[in-house]
């Protein structure tokens, strides 16, 4: 079995396949819990002299899902290593819950460390180990729990991943497809708050990255996780997440709501996302303008660019499979993005509005927008330069003092968010 042939999701009570009748939603499998937020101020990394990235701030808002985006060799696996303290950045800091991941005692990482679920690009599972082994293995690590809760969790995580049955399989017998989905139930078992995803999609088809993409948000949705995935996917940058950033010439040239960076014509954004040759970003890494200027003469006397399509603007984004619960990390989002509206530029602040439902519009006191009758938002184009969109208050934090009426929760938050 790969990757989406039958992939289940559990429900608090029962199980739904990807493509099964709407139903009611169902309770969320962690009641109450809610992700961690991660705060990154001023992170700065570099190897002897090499500079990696410098200067990285933002914030990954508890629950939501973030993907960070950047050519090969920006350093965003370093990152990833930074952020749960296998790496040690050179200044900065990376914060969840008060805890300094770059600056604490040996004790603290090590507990820290028990909030985070981490999905290697290859899973990174034991192959001498099957998979129930694999699983189980971080609880056997790291708790005293008997073999008959391990077992409990160890087979729910495997229904989880669509992995029934497969059990005794070792990892060199299954599909890539089916070693991310054990690695990503192998991430799970400990109930992580933070969910750490290095190109989820490698190796896998265009099919099966599509049942993956659904996986990470229903996943979401059940355990209210914080989640970044790093990926080259576009596909999935443009449907899976809450946030989208980009690591360019060692620094983070945006990070902020999805809308502002599939609306941005940044150049180097427009180039990543569309997968062309024309662009600041070259075979190995970046461009110097006689390169740029003699692709440019190609491309204008009708050489192919290497693109296949104009890929531009906000595409809806992925909704949990019906019958799960209300990602409660996008409900939380709403509110968030709303309260930094007019910071945001207005391509992005349209596709946000256009995105709100008319009962929405009328909660946060917010106008029907002119140009979304037809109800998707239309190709939107925005133009923010470097390094500006980085700046922005969502970027970083968001308000949290007091609310307007306009801009109270709409639905109760759940564990004192
Ligand atoms: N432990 C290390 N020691 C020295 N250099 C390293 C180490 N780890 C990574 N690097 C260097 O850091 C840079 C960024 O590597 P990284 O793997 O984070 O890039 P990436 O953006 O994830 O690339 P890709 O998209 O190709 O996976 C590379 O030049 C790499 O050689």
């Amino acid at each position: 079995m790969a990757v989406g042939t039958s992939v289940q999701v559990r429900t608090a009570g029962r199980t739904a396949g990807t493509g099964g009748a709407p139903a009611a939603a169902a309770e969320p499998l962690r009641e109450g819990a809610m992700g961690a937020e991660v705060v990154i101020e001023g992170l700065t990394k570099s190897f002897g002299k090499q500079a990696i990235w410098r200067d990285v701030t933002l914030n990954l808002p508890p629950g939501e899902v973030s993907v960070m985006l950047g050519p090969s060799g920006t350093g965003k696996s370093v990152f990833l290593k930074s952020m749960i303290g296998l790496l040690k950045p050179d200044s900065g800091k990376c914060e969840i819950n008060g805890v300094d991941i770059a600056r604490c005692s040996e004790r603290k990482l090590y507990e820290t460390r028990k909030l985070f679920g981490v999905l290697f690009q290859d899973g990174a599972l034991f192959g001498s180990m099957n998979l129930y082994d694999n699983v189980a293995f971080p609880l056997r690590e790291h708790t005293k729990k008997s073999e008959t809760e391990i077992r409990k969790i160890v087979l729910e995580k495997l229904e989880l991943t669509g992995l029934s049955g497969a059990e005794d399989k070792l990892p060199g017998e299954i599909s890539g497809g089916m070693r991310k989905r054990a690695g990503l139930a192998r991430a799970l078992v400990l109930d992580p708050e933070i969910i750490l995803c290095d190109e989820p999609d490698s190796g896998l088809d265009p099919v099966r990255t599509a049942y993956l993409s659904q996986l990470l948000i229903d996943l979401n949705a059940q355990i209210d996780a914080t989640i970044l995935i790093v990926t080259h996917n576009i596909n999935l940058a443009r449907t899976v997440p809450d946030n989208i950033g980009m690591l360019f010439r060692k620094e983070l040239v945006m990070f902020g709501p999805r809308e502002v960076l599939l609306t941005s014509d940044e150049p180097v954004v427009e180039q990543f996302l569309n997968g062309r040759r024309l662009g600041p970003i070259g075979m190995s890494e970046e461009k110097d303008s006689a390169q740029m200027a003699l692709e440019q003469e190609q491309a204008d006397a009708g050489h192919h660019d290497g693109s296949t399509e104009d890929v531009r603007g906000i595409v809806p984004q992925l909704q949990p499979t019906p019958g799960l619960p209300v990602r409660q990390g996008a409900v939380r989002r709403k509110d968030r993005v709303v309260q930094i509206l007019h910071t945001l530029p207005e391509p992005a602040r349209e596709g946000i509005i256009a995105s709100l439902t008319p009962e929405e519009r009328r909660h946060y006191g917010i106008p029907e927008p002119a140009v979304t009758a037809g109800g998707l938002t239309p190709a939107h184009r925005g133009n923010l330069p470097a390094g500006e969109v980085a700046d922005l208050p969502g970027a970083h934090a968001w308000p949290g003092g007091e609310q307007s009426a306009q801009t109270r929760p709409l639905r109760p938050r759940r564990g004192g968010a």
